[in-house]
């Protein structure tokens, strides 16, 4: 192995410890930030990451409140949910844990999250605030992306970035974080022409496409640092979007799955729910935390 290992892990361990000094700090002042999460139906997967997700809001002294849904719930008892979350001031981030239901409207929901308790960033009023470069509340996972590449490579100015994926959850809001940071931004996706070619300039990669080890070892720079964000399940476990084995020769440096961008997108879920909090008493967002 010659690339440098991103430990995600290691790195979101310690992010939680920074975020709940921060907590620490706000209940001296009377102030215990809260997290409401929202679980519609029983996929097992979802169930998983919403336990671990409370687990760790508790872990840094947050309240976490969470709501089980079954899965035939009729959209209009969800947005009642919502509207008496935006309301209650003892909740500072509201997360939708997605994908919902098939009978329900998706976007209509996420628009009903109140922006300011929006931590996931996917209502339409963080999207456009990030994309105008105006404060806004970011989506997690790239979220986590940038702070792991920041930490690598300190800055990201002129570097070229290609971002395989281009969905409103990580590919999207990832180009418009790393445009923000001043690198050379390509967003390609399944119908990208010559897509290994276009791979080979990147001084950054970030696989974000839900294929298992679609990004072969010759499509990557030599040197160059890649950043996985699939989380594929395999009949030999848990698996990247990226052929690591190939990959961890080539590279500079390499996020693993797991253990790479699965727990940055917690803890950034929670540095979110903590600046979300701050934001509405008035103080200053927590240092390093946002982008
Ligand atoms: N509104 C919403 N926001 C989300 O952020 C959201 C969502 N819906 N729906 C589902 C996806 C998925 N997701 C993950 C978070 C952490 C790990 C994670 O920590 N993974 C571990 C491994 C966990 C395992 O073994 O399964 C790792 O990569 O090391 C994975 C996946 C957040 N999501």
């Amino acid at each position: 192995m010659t690339a440098t290992l991103i430990d995600g892990k290691a790195f979101a361990a310690n992010l939680r410890t920074r975020i709940a000094t921060e907590v620490a700090g706000l209940k001296d002042q009377g102030i215990v930030p809260g997290l409401a999460v929202v679980l519609v139906g029983e996929d097992p997967a979802s169930q998983v990451y919403v336990r671990s997700k409370g687990r760790m809001t508790r872990e840094v002294g947050m309240n976490s409140y969470e709501h089980k849904l079954p899965a035939d719930t009729p959209q209009d008892a969800l947005l009642a949910l919502i509207d008496q979350l935006n309301e209650d001031p003892a909740v500072n981030g509201i997360l939708v844990q997605l994908p919902l239901p098939k009978h329900m409207d998706e976007a209509l929901v996420i628009n009903a999250i109140d922006p300011a308790k929006d931590v996931d960033g996917f209502n339409v009023l963080n999207v456009g605030l990030l994309a105008t470069g105006q404060k806004a509340m970011v989506p997690c996972t790239p979220l986590g992306c940038l702070m792991m590449l920041r930490d690598h490579l300190g800055s990201l100015s002129g570097k070229r970035a290609v971002i395989i994926g281009r969905s409103n959850i990580v590919g999207k809001p990832m180009a418009q974080l790393l445009l923000r940071d001043s690198a050379t931004v390509t967003i390609a996706h399944s119908r990208t022409d010559n897509l290994p070619e276009l791979c080979r300039q990147a001084d950054i990669l970030v696989a974000a496409v839900g294929h298992p080890r679609m990004v072969q070892g010759d499509w990557i720079k030599p040197g160059a640092t890649v950043i996985d964000v699939g989380i594929n399940r395999t009949d030999d476990g848990l698996v990247g979007d990226v052929d690591f084995d190939a990959a961890k020769e080539i590279a500079g440096a390499i996020t693993p799955v797991p253990g790479g961008v699965g727990p940055m997108t917690i803890a950034c879920l929670l540095a979110n729910t903590l600046t979300a909090t701050a934001r509405v008493y008035g103080l200053p967002d927590p240092e390093g935390l946002t982008p």
